[in-house]
């Protein structure tokens, strides 16, 4: 990749990531009840295991969907910063009653507990968040590549074997009209707004 694209992907990030933080707290929790709903009725019916994310940064939350699967007994995940490499996520169990911790980007994670980790393949659907997104689905993320990376092998799986439903959500106000392919990026399957749904 060359020197300018990473920078205007740099500078892409900073304003989309300035947009969805200016956003009201009334406009962030409009936007993440009709996400709820916009979900509620994408879902597929036979999902049991749904990994999330706790927003931070402006990001859309996902408290009012994670609510939604709890009262319909199903379970729930979140991303954990993997211990050892510090460069992938690992899954795990969400409840109520789960012991909390912080990163070291100060996002809400759950405290390691090794019996708690889900498997990737484990999950019906994965919820990633978005920083920009375009309407072929293309997307950016905080630039860590801490999906890319964690999502790289189910690329490798034979079809036919159980894979997540990938999911990208965000703000109707972090859609770009372009944004470049990059080799390592993962194909989401969706990209749910408050207000669209992207089927790819
Ligand atoms: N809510 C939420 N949880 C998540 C993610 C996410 O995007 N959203 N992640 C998805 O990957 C992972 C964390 N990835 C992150 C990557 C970069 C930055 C970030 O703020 N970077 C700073 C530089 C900070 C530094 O290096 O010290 C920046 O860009 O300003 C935050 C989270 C795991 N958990
Ligand atoms: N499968 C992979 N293996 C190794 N490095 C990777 C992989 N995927 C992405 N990367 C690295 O991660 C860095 C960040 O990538 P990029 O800018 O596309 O992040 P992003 O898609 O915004 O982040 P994220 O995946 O965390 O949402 C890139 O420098 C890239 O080299």
């Amino acid at each position: 990749m060359s020197e300018p694209s990473v920078t205007s992907r740099q500078s892409l990030r900073k304003s989309l990531r300035q947009a969805r933080r200016a956003l009201s707290a009334d406009a962030q929790q409009r936007a993440a009840q009709a996400l709820q709903q916009q979900l509620s009725e994408y879902l597929p019916s036979h999902t049991k295991q749904l990994a999330g994310y706790l927003a931070s940064d402006g990001e859309i939350s996902l408290l009012p969907t994670l609510s939604w699967c709890h009262q319909r007994g199903i379970l729930t995940s979140l991303p954990v910063i993997h211990p050892f490499t510090g460069k992938h996520l690992l899954f795990q169990h969400f409840s109520h009653d789960t012991a909390m911790t912080r990163n070291r980007f100060n996002i809400e994670e759950p405290a390691l507990d090794s019996t708690a980790i889900i498997e990737l393949t484990a999950h019906d659907c994965l919820l990633m968040p978005l920083v920009g997104f375009d309407a072929k689905g293309n997307r950016l993320g905080m630039g860590g590549g801490f999906y890319d990376r964690t999502l790289a092998p189910l690329q490798q799986l034979r079809d036919g074997t159980p894979r997540p439903l990938l999911i990208g959500v965000a703000h109707d106000c972090q859609q770009v009209p372009v944004l470049p392919i990059e080799p390592w990026d993962i194909p989401l399957d969706v990209i749910i707004t408050p207000t669209q749904c992207i089927e790819l």
